[in-house]
């Protein structure tokens, strides 16, 4: 009678750790132990799967085969600290690795302490395949960027759009106010561009927008911010730039314009610009001054610079 009860609790005991070692091969997740020294005691089929290694290419090497070597040192040290540790859960973490065909994964791996039959604990990783939903995450961050950069930019000469132009200069105008630093800005337009797109074609005018802009940045100073206010009308903001320094500059750029040839079709190009310098005590918009100098110097022919 006793005898069948033991019968039955063995029984019942093989079928407990059969039915262990089956949902360990069998898990959907990939689980591997080490042993002090960092080598596989036991890989699962979900593991092996993962990095295409088969279960005896395994036993026996060393867990940082499948990790890059940048890493390696710092995963080892981790897991010999984790052996040697007081903690038996291992906070979970990601961390990139290589399939057998050097193809490169991201997992979330968790660990857990467990001790070995010969009484040294082992090392329990339970990782889990994030690749796809990083990819997406990657993706979703560059389209964010693209739709950022879009919101700020003009996308055909890459400069600050108006909305973005015109606030870079009410930030510059405050620090002016604040610190007094002098602070110009310039407004250019190119003269009898619908000339140009008349003869041409759009296409050649879209060049000759994008080339002149270049050009215009390369000319000015690398603080100097350049901005399409739209059409064929563009600003320069120059932090601490005084009215003088800042018509010379102009001068330099419409100099380097009227020289330039822009274009497959070598079209000559003039420039009219206004400038103006910001101060407290005129009650006038700075743009509208610089806009109205700029009308001025398209009224005396083009191709020059005025002061507001
Ligand atoms: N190719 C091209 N042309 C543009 C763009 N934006 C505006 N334009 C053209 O720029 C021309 C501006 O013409 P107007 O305002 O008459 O000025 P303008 O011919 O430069 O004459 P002034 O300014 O008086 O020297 C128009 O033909 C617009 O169609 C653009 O993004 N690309």
């Amino acid at each position: 009678m006793i005898d069948k009860g033991l019968e039955q609790i063995y029984q019942l005991f093989t079928r407990s750790k059969r039915n262990t070692e089956n949902i360990i091969k069998t898990a959907p997740l990939g689980i591997c132990v080490t042993d002090p020294d960092g080598h596989f005691e036991m890989v699962n089929a979900a593991y092996c799967n993962f990095y295409g290694y088969t279960e005896e290419e395994l036993l026996g090497k060393h867990f940082t085969l499948m990790v890059s070597p940048a890493n390696r040192d710092q995963l080892t040290t981790l897991h010999d600290e984790f052996i040697k540790g007081d903690s038996n859960q291992e906070l979970r973490q990601e961390w990139e690795v290589h399939g057998r065909q050097g193809d490169v994964y991201t997992i979330i791996a968790e660990a857990a302490r467990i001790e070995g039959d010969d009484g040294r604990p082992r090392k329990v990783t339970f990782i889990v395949d994030i690749t796809e939903r990083k990819q997406l995450e990657e993706r979703l961050k560059k389209a964010n960027e693209r739709l950022d950069h879009l919101a700020h930019h003009d996308e055909l000469t890459g400069l600050f759009n108006r909305r973005a132009g015109l606030q870079r200069l009410e930030e510059e105008q405050q620090r002016s106010k604040r610190y007094g630093n002098a602070l110009s800005i310039a407004i250019f337009d190119l003269d009898s561009f619908k000339a140009i797109n008349d003869t041409y074609g759009h296409g050649i005018g879209d060049d000759a927008l994008r080339e002149v802009t270049e050009l215009v940045g390369q000319t000015l100073r690398s603080t100097d911010i350049q901005v399409r206010l739209g059409g064929e009308e563009f600003l320069i903001i120059m932090p601490e730039v005084e009215t003088q320094a800042a018509k010379r500059a102009m001068q330099r750029v419409c100099e380097a314009i009227a020289s330039a040839r822009f274009t497959s079709q070598q079209i000559r190009v003039t420039v009219s610009t206004g400038v103006a310098c910001y101060a407290e005590t005129t009650h006038r918009c700075i743009l509208d001054r610089a806009d109205d100098a700029m009308y001025k110097a398209k009224e005396a022919g083009g191709n020059g610079v005025v002061i507001a």
